[in-house]
């Protein structure tokens, strides 16, 4: 008689019910082939950018939903305004749609990786990780991630600050084409990123850094209404800066402290205290970036950005946040009004900029009613 027959039972993927993958897209998605074992028993969610009458394919077996356009505008109204047309920084309606706790965003140009010994990279797996895994913004840890095995804290780390905080953002990197701005593509356009350094670094609390969306997952619960992609594309004056204006407003989110109180009524609310902030990981997961878009058209779209940045590096290192905004949407709304105030000066569209973020807010607040007790059972 034979034994058990050895049915080889795939294992159930890490948060595969509490994570959706956004995608924007102007091309068909046959890239999601490479991806498919690491992909194809998550939710994904597609944003189509431009025409909308152009039809998406899909590769089979992938569970989806696609919003283009039209759908954008009739599930928005008004609002659909602070959504960007023409532009990547439209995935940021796919984070408002989803009802996932965590969210993978990944371009359609993005390939799976080889790690050194050859192996393909799982790169969602890393992403993951990072994001279930503390982070310590307030000390650097000289041995990179003390969390990972193989690793720890150094001696001289104070163990008072050894248990972390959340993890709020897991930002990748990419082999290949790297993320450069124009100009720096244009006087090395035929330099491509060989290096695969194996870490995982947490931002420091206090320090800025250039988010690039193209491999990028965050914990959408915690920092989702401050993960606002800029106006860009069509009929405004900058491109190619939406992912690094969401990395300056979450990175400032996260650096202020908010900790969740329990009511009496046994819901949470979040309050700014003194001890706690979330943090922001860079490093691992690489993907192979294979399109190198063009020096000439990002250099038009980036050129403005290049010098307004010398001046909006030193307006998120100042801010005040009052102690009233005790909620990430208060402190978005917050700094919507001081963007106005201070960078509305450089000009106007500074301005439409402040307005679409608080549009973002009610967008996302009437796409996501509050769920207190949801959350106080979480
Ligand atoms: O109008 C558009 C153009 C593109 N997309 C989709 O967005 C991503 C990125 O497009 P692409 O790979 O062509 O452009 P990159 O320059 O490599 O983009 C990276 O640079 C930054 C641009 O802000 C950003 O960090 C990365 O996205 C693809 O999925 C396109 O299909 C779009 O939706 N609309
Ligand atoms: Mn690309």
């Amino acid at each position: 008689m034979s034994g058990p027959s050895s049915v080889s039972v795939k294992p159930t993927p890490l948060l595969k019910d509490e994570l959706d993958i956004v995608i924007p897209t102007i091309r068909n998605l046959d890239f999601l082939e490479m991806w498919r074992p690491f992909f194809e028993q998550y939710h994904l969610i597609i944003v189509q950018d431009g025409d909308p009458t152009k039809t998406i394919h899909v590769p089979e077996g992938f569970d989806y939903e696609l919003y283009n356009r039209n759908d954008i505008n009739r599930i928005l109204g008004p609002k659909a305004s602070c959504i960007s047309f023409k532009d990547s920084a439209c995935r940021c309606f796919g984070y408002m749609v989803s009802k996932k706790k965590y969210i993978y965003t990944i371009d359609d140009d993005c390939f799976v990786a080889k790690d050194p010994s050859g192996k393909d990279i799982n790169a969602l797996e890393q992403h993951i990780k990072n994001l279930l895994s503390p982070s310590t913004p307030f000390f650097f840890n000289t041995l990179y991630d003390p969390y990972r095995e193989g690793a720890d804290f150094v001696r001289g780390y104070p163990f008072s600050l050894r248990e972390g905080v959340p993890t709020a953002v897991s930002h990748g990197l990419w082999l290949n084409i790297p993320d450069y701005d124009a100009p720096t593509q244009l006087v090395k356009p035929r330099e491509r990123n060989s290096r695969y350094v194996d870490a995982v670094l947490t931002i420091p609390k206090g320090t800025l850094f250039p988010m690039c969306g193209m491999n990028l997952g965050f914990d959408r619960e915690l920092i989702g209404p401050a993960m606002y992609f800029g106006l860009m594309g069509d009929g405004q004056p900058i491109g190619r800066y939406d992912d690094m204006w969401a990395g300056w407003c979450i990175k400032f989110v996260t650096d202020l402290l908010l900790i969740s109180l329990n009511n009496t009524d046994g819901s949470t609310h979040k309050v700014i205290c003194d001890h706690m902030g979330w943090g922001v990981k860079t490093g691992l997961p690489y993907i192979w970036h294979s399109k190198a878009s063009n020096p000439f058209v990002n250099l038009k779209k980036e050129y403005k950005g290049i010098y307004w940045q010398e001046e909006i590096i030193p307006f998120f290192q100042q801010i005040v946040m009052p102690k009233e905004c005790t909620t990430v949407q208060a402190c978005y709304i917050e700094l919507s009004k001081q963007v106005q105030e201070k960078l509305g000066k450089i000009d106007p569209y500074f301005t439409k900029l402040a307005e679409a973020m608080v549009t973002w807010i009610e967008a996302w607040d009437e796409l996501n009613p509050k769920a207190e007790v949801a959350a106080a059972k979480a």
